[in-house]
């Protein structure tokens, strides 16, 4: 067992191969024996986060997940807590081994109660064992889940959803066992009727024990607030060879610069965007300056600047290393160009001539809105991917959403699908941002991006965020390499950023590197 943070790639796999892994497994073992493990786990894990609980409430639904909880506090009562346990199942309906666990527990002295006990303090411990991968079963089973958002709630228990709600303001400490009760393991989003209230995530002393795999709803949409502290288990079985459904990134290996280097070997970055107040009065330059910051503090050789604004700002005395050119004298076929940030309405008369000649190119915010709009760009954006030249999109989802002709809901109701569906309709990889944001190659296995928080949802951190993959791109790295490192080291920095202080975009692009 061991404590996931971002230092290190893991493989995810969804619930459909954590049960075909689990199935692998149970097939060797002797009956009941994963079960038993997982109990185990969770027991240990409870003594260590909750040292001194004397008494630790378990919930456990009717499932094996409740299975797994009723093993644990059979653990838990043999080791001197006093475990109580609200059970929702039924012994002549639970699955076998929740039935078996369910005797032990009764065996061991368990003290069974309708609800949590009235007085549980910060020392205790509240144990999360209602909902586990069933829910993820349920609802592909029940519809494609890019269409779950529109599933009718089914009707849930009033004791399920009670149990629910107590675990949610509980001021105990909770362990969520394999997953938060009602989050889907493949899409990190509440099933219909499961989501808790509208507010501030809980509190800060929520952790999750995943068991056999980690899923990639663990790190995606709602995923990451749910989950708390996060933590492993594998119950001794290795995944063999099922491949991962996704992975989750880890940091780019340190490439040190050779001593014999110069500017030219680290890449020309071309920022095209920055739509200037005379347009329609609504001044982007900004947003194009950030990203040309973020290039260059990145690594970049030089980094030109065509801004849309028609010759009004020769140099920006802030960052007298940017180089400002007219767009007409960009060599655009030897020049990695980030294109769209702040680029307004004037970027459409651009885009042609970027997608159709940049060598390599990172399309963002309002040249993605454009392409949405017309057929004919989309159409030059796949065959400059069919032609092998590196693009990257870096939509949001509400620009994935535009892109795919689906609404945001529905881009986020399964962000895997959309990012995966993104890169093979415009055959480039495609970021999709947001709480763990998504990289998907054509073909390839997508990444989920462990880094970065809340601090991160300030203006122009997403223009940061594209110049930071043209300065990889420009320095030699695969479009999904780039992509991945950039999302990673983005992340990072506000990871790192220090308390109390206020993270702002142009801050954000300085720090880069450090
Ligand atoms: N598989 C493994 O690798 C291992 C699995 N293990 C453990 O088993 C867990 C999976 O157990 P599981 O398959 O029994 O499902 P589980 O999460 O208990 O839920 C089933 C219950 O939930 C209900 N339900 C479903 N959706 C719902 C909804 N939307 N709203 C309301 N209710 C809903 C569903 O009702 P039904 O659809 O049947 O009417 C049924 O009653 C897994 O997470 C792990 O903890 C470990 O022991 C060892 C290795
Ligand atoms: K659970």
């Amino acid at each position: 067992m061991h404590r996931i943070t971002p230092h290190q790639p893991h493989p995810l796999f969804d619930s459909a191969a954590t049960g075909r892994i689990e199935r692998a497994a149970a097939a060797t073992l002797p009956a009941h024996q994963l079960m038993q493990r997982a109990g185990l786990a969770v027991a240990q894990l409870a003594q260590a986060l909750a040292p001194y609980a004397r008494t630790v409430w378990l919930a456990c639904g009717p499932g094996n997940n409740g299975g797994d909880g009723l093993e644990a506090a059979m653990h838990l009562q043999r080791n001197g807590r006093q475990a109580v346990v609200t059970w929702l199942g039924q012994p002549d309906k639970a699955p076998a081994d929740a039935r078996a666990s369910w005797l032990r527990a009764q065996a061991a002295g368990v003290q069974w109660a309708d609800h949590a006990p009235d007085q549980l303090s910060s020392c205790d411990l509240c144990i999360d064992a209602l909902l586990g991968l069933g829910v993820s079963a349920s609802s592909s089973r029940a519809m494609d889940p890019a269409h779950a958002m529109n599933a009718p709630a089914r009707t849930i228990d009033p004791r399920l959803r009670a149990c629910l709600s107590m675990l949610r303001h509980s001021l105990a400490p909770v362990l969520a066992v394999d997953l938060p009760s009602g989050l889907d393991a493949d899409t990190g989003q509440y099933a219909p009727g499961l989501a808790p209230d509208p507010g501030p995530p809980p509190g800060p002393a929520r952790y999750t024990l995943s068991l056999l795999s980690l899923k990639p709803g663990l790190f995606t949409a709602a995923g990451r607030d749910a989950v708390g502290q996060l933590w492993f288990d594998d119950l001794g079985v290795a995944p063999g060879p099922e491949p991962p459904s996704a992975w989750l990134s880890g940091p780019a290996l340190a490439a040190p610069r050779a001593h014999a280097s110069h500017k030219g070997s680290y890449g020309d970055v071309a920022v095209v965007g920055g739509e200037g107040l005379a347009e329609r009065g609504l001044g982007m330059t900004g947003a194009a300056l950030l990203a040309a910051s973020a290039a260059l503090h990145s690594g970049a050789g030089r980094v030109l600047v065509a801004l849309l604004d028609d010759g009004q700002l020769p140099l920006d005395p802030q960052q007298p290393e940017l180089m400002l050119r007219r767009f007409e004298a960009l060599a655009l076929e030897r020049l990695t160009v980030v294109c769209g940030c702040g680029g307004g309405q004037s970027v459409g008369q651009r885009l042609p001539e970027v997608i159709t000649r940049a060598a390599r190119l990172v399309l963002d915010a309002d040249a993605l809105n454009h392409i949405a709009g017309h057929a004919a760009l989309q159409a030059l954006v796949l065959a400059r991917g069919q032609q092998g030249r590196p693009t990257v999109l870096t939509p949001h989802p509400l620009e994935a959403a535009r892109l795919l002709g689906l609404s945001t809901a529905q881009v986020q109701a399964d962000r895997l699908g959309a990012a995966r569906q993104l890169a093979t309709r415009f055959a480039a990889v495609a970021v999709l941002k947001g709480s763990g944001s998504v990289i998907a190659a054509p073909g390839q296995t997508p990444a989920i991006n462990p880094t970065g928080n809340a601090l991160l949802a300030s203006a122009g951190t997403g223009d940061v965020l594209a110049g930071m993959v043209g300065a990889r791109l420009a320095a030699g790295a695969s479009p999904l390499n780039a992509a991945c490192d950039a999302v990673y080291a983005h992340g990072r920095a506000a990871d790192a950023w220090p308390a109390g202080q206020a993270l702002t975009a142009g801050e954000l692009a300085r720090r880069l590197g450090r």
